[in-house]
């Protein structure tokens, strides 16, 4: 029985790979009851970004307090929210309805290198939304923007990179590696409550079809956030899920294919049976 419940904020991916609909999909394989708020509608396929089409406010704000006055939430993720009042207004209304267990994936280019968050409002990202979260769950090019640096090449200069974004508020920032180059794909956890840094390490998988790795992990961590579980085990788990999900990418289209969200849920069936 599904008794947990999880609130993903995010753009949707009409493509099906990234944004609402990986996310609803992962909860879902990870027995979590999954709820969407859409910030941003986006025309996507494998082959990019066609067009984005931002929500009004007041349509966010509705679905917001819709999902979060009746039924609410055990963990909240946010992924693609575009504007800076978009920001503001998710900001706001997380911390009216006293929200717990928040994710924050900063997402700001797709694969393809579409803009998914305006350049202006990168700000309000950094004062509004990441002091209220529990996770961030940067790529290296995002957390490099979001503290204003160069780009870094390799995994040693990422405890630096990740202890800079602890100071702008959230308990826990995991800086994902998928990036670098490497035979690993190297994600490291850090602290603002001083425990030991810890280093999630994967085969990194040859493949081209990765479209909506980060909105995968991170939903996968907002699942288990909502069961109760520790950051730490929550980070665990999802990076058994979104490695099982890249095994097993989808060829499907003409360029960057998406994950496959069921191969967690095959792989431990087949385990136990
Ligand atoms: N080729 C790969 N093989 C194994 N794991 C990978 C590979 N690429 C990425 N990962 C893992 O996938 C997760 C997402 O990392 P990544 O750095 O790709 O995020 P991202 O760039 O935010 O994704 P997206 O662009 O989809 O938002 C991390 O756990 C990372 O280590
Ligand atoms: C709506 C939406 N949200 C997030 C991503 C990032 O995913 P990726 O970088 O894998 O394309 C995306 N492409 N679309």
């Amino acid at each position: 029985m599904i008794t947990y419940k999880a609130l993903t904020i995010a753009g949707s991916d009409s493509g099906g790979g990234a944004g609402i609909q990986a996310d609803i999909k992962t909860f879902q394989e990870l027995d979590v009851f999954g709820m969407s708020v859409i910030t941003v509608l986006t025309a996507q396929n494998t082959l990019g970004v066609q067009g984005v089409f931002p929500q009004a406010l007041e349509a966010v704000e509705a679905q917001m307090d819709s999902v979060l006055s009746d039924i609410g939430a055990d963990a909240v993720k946010t992924g693609m929210l575009f504007t800076a009042d978009i920001i503001r207004l998710v900001a706001r209304k997380l911390q009216q309805h006293k929200a717990q267990n928040l994710v924050v994936d900063p997402v700001m280019y797709a694969k393809g290198g579409a803009q998914l968050l305006q350049q202006e409002a990168m700000d309000a990202l950094k004062q509004t939304l990441l002091p209220l979260a529990k996770v961030i769950t940067p790529n290296i090019p995002e957390a490099c923007a979001i503290l204003g640096i160069p780009d870094i090449h390799n995994a040693t200069d990422m405890r630096a990179v990740a202890e800079k974004l602890l100071e702008l508020g959230p308990q826990y920032v995991l800086l994902k590696g998928g990036h670098l180059s490497g035979t690993q794909a190297i994600d490291l956890l850090v602290a603002a409550d001083g425990s030991e840094a810890v280093s999630f390490i994967s085969d990194r998988i040859e493949t081209p079809h990765t479209h909506g790795t980060g909105c995968t992990l991170a939903s996968a961590i907002t699942a288990e956030l909502a069961k109760g579980r520790p950051v730490n085990e929550a980070v665990q788990t999802a990076k058994q899920f979104i490695t099982a999900a890249i095994s097993h990418s989808l060829n499907i289209g003409g360029g960057i294919g998406p994950t496959d969200h069921g191969a967690y849920r095959r792989a431990r069936l087949h385990v136990l049976s």
